[in-house]
């Protein structure tokens, strides 16, 4: 079998606690996840039960308190470079034009500057955005935004993605339509995707595979579903299909609990 692309492997982390306990509190404990070359893979779980912590520790961004990731079969030591992130805030710079946004991460590994705008342009046009080069992040909408956002973290051709709830904030239009693009660009590159979102829908709609998490502390999976419905896939669309209804229904029963588990922490929190 070929080397997963991405592997979690037992990964506990335990952060200092806010309110005096000397163990600190160990937000996510032992979780395994693995993702395939070209595979895309969703990760549900109940609000601040770690699904952010994961990411950032598969980026190479946080080091667990223990357990290891690989990458292509190499244990990761610092950042991931292979790996491109896609936050789930704004993370744009404003000083910089839509276009020299896109750049930046070509400038900052030295790539000649004509070539990297010439890329750049290329990208923008891909997401849509040709003509709004010049704009400023201010100067666009909240979805324009983040196709800039998705033309910066692909312009660099990375072999893993990695998407924290890239469209939480955007209305379900823009939403479906975004989650399209990204399955187009997805379906012409089959890069390895961990897509982390609450919208159980989402995940199912957009994934290979959705991972669900156990409600916090010491978080990890619990369940693992196979999304076996045939792609091309229109999100909207696919909402129909039986076998989408089947899978909900089947994820939701284990997913319900742990949402519920992890309202109530909110609530005493
Ligand atoms: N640096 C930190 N210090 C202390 N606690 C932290 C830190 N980072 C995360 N946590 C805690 O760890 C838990 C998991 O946080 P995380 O952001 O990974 O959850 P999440 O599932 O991504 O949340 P959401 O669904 O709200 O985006 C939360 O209880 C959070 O308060």
């Amino acid at each position: 079998m070929p080397d997963a692309a991405l592997l979690l492997e037992n990964i506990t982390c335990t952060f200092a606690s806010h309110d005096g306990d000397a163990a600190g509190y160990t937000a996510v404990k032992e979780a395994s996840i693995s993702i395939a070359p070209g595979e895309f893979v969703s990760v549900v779980g109940p609000t601040g039960c770690g699904k952010s912590t994961l990411l950032n520790v598969g980026a190479g961004l946080m080091a667990p308190s223990s357990g290891k990731v690989k990458v292509f079969g190499k244990t990761l030591d610092g950042v991931n470079h292979r790996a491109g992130y896609m936050f789930q805030g704004e993370a744009l710079m404003p000083w910089r034009s839509a276009l020299s946004n896109v750049t930046a991460g070509l400038e900052f590994a030295g790539v000649p500057a004509a070539q990297a705008q010439e890329q750049g342009r290329e990208w923008m046009k891909r997401v849509g955005l040709g003509g709004s080069e010049n704009r400023y992040p201010h100067q666009m909408s909240g979805g324009m935004r983040k196709r800039t956002m998705l033309a910066q973290t692909l312009i660099r051709d990375p072999d893993i993605i990695l998407m924290d709830e890239p469209f939480s904030a955007l209305d379900i239009q823009t939403r479906q339509l975004m989650e399209n693009e990204v399955l187009d660009l997805w379906m012409a590159k089959r890069k390895a995707v961990l897509f982390i979102t609450h919208d159980l829908d989402e995940a199912i709609a957009m994934s290979d595979r959705v991972v669900v998490l156990s409600a916090g502390p010491a978080t990890h999976p619990i369940g693992e579903f196979a999304i076996d419905i045939p792609r091309p896939r229109d999100v909207a669309e696919v909402r129909s299909n039986p076998r989408f209804v089947e899978l909900h229904k089947a994820i939701w029963d284990v997913l319900r609990e742990e949402v519920l588990k992890g309202y109530a922490q909110q609530k005493r929190a």
